[in-house]
C-alpha cells in the first residue's frame, strides 16, 4: 500500500503567527504517521513559514520574482520547516528524509509544472520516507513562482502509483455553506459558491486551490482534518472525497 500524505501547512504551524511551528499539532501528526508502516511519500505546505515570505515579495503560484533574496527568504523558510517535520517523525522512529523541490522542478512559460520523480521513488523502494514541501520552483519567463504542496501531491500520486491520497488540513473537510463536510466532490461548480480561500495568509489558493488540483487527479482523494489522520492512515475514508471524471 502506497500513501501520498498532505500535512497542510495550517496544521502543523501557527499560521497567523510567522515561522512558528505548532508543536503540539506537529507531534499528534507525527505520532500519527509513525502508527503507519507502508511506503508513504509525505508533503507538508507553507503555513506561517511560506506564505509570509512570498507574500512579502509578490510571489504566488502565477506572479513570480527575480530576487534573489526573495528565492533565499521564502526557500529558506520552507527549508527550517522541513528540517522540522522530518525532525518530528525522525524522532519517532520514522525514516524521513528531506526532499527540496526548488533543486529539481521546473516550469515552462505556459505554467506547466517538470517534477523529476525518479529520486522519490527510489527512496521508498530503498525503505525511506520522503518528506516534500511546498516551495518555489524556477518558471520560465517570470522568476520563480510558488510550488504549492496540493501541486505536488498530483505530480508524486501517479508518479509512485499510490493507492490512496489524503490532504489533512485544518477543516474536516470541505465545507458546504451551512459549514457541513461535504462528504464527495466530483466536479468544481458542485462546490464554487462554497468555496473561498484561506482563514489565514495563503498565496496558493485555499481550499478552491486544493480541491481544482485534487480534481485533476486519477484517483480519489481524501480531504480531511487533523483529528481524522490516523482513520485515513488506517484505511478509512474520513472527511470529502474528492474524485473527478479521470478518478471514477
Ligand atoms: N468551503 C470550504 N471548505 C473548507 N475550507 C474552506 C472552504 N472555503 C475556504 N476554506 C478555507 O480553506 C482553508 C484550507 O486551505 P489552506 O490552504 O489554508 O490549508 P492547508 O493546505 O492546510 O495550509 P497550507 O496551504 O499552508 O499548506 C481552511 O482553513 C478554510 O479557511
Ligand atoms: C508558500 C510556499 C512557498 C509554499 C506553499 O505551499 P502550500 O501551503 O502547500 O500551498
Amino acid at each position: 500500500m502506497t500513501v501520498v500524505l498532505k500535512l497542510g501547512g495550517s496544521v502543523v504551524t501557527e499560521k497567523g503567527v510567522p515561522e512558528t511551528v505548532d508543536d503540539e499539532a506537529l507531534a499528534a501528526a507525527a505520532d500519527a504517521v509513525a502508527d503507519y508502516h507502508g511506503e508513504l511519500v509525505v508533503v507538508h505546505g507553507g503555513g506561517s513559514f511560506g506564505h509570509h515570505h512570498a507574500a512579502d515579495y509578490g510571489v504566488s503560484t502565477t506572479e513570480g520574482t527575480h530576487d534573489a533574496a526573495g528565492v533565499a527568504a521564502i526557500h529558506g523558510a520552507m527549508k527550517r520547516l522541513n528540517d522540522a517535520v522530518v525532525a518530528a517523525l525522525a524522532e519517532r522512529g520514522v525514516p524521513a528524509v528531506p526532499v527540496h523541490p526548488f533543486s529539481a522542478a521546473s516550469r515552462g512559460a505556459d505554467g506547466r509544472l517538470d517534477l523529476p520523480t525518479a529520486q522519490v521513488r527510489t527512496m521508498l523502494a530503498e525503505g525511506f520516507v520522503p518528506v516534500l514541501h511546498g516551495d518555489l520552483v524556477a518558471h520560465r519567463g517570470e522568476g520563480a513562482t510558488v510550488l504549492s504542496g496540493d501541486e505536488l501531491v498530483v505530480e508524486l500520486a501517479p508518479a509512485v502509483d499510490a493507492d490512496r491520497v489524503g490532504v489533512c488540513s485544518t477543516v474536516p473537510g470541505v465545507l458546504d455553506e451551512t459549514g457541513a463536510v461535504i462528504d464527495s466532490v466530483s466536479a468544481f461548480d458542485e462546490v464554487a459558491s462554497a468555496l473561498g480561500g484561506s482563514d489565514a495568509t495563503d498565496v496558493s489558493g485555499g481550499m478552491a486551490g486544493k480541491v481544482r488540483a485534487l480534481l485533476a487527479l486519477d484517483s480519489p482523494a481524501h480531504v480531511f482534518g487533523p483529528d481524522a489522520l490516523s482513520a485515513f492512515l488506517a484505511g478509512g475514508d474520513p472527511g470529502t472525497t474528492v474524485a473527478g471524471d479521470d478518478a471514477r
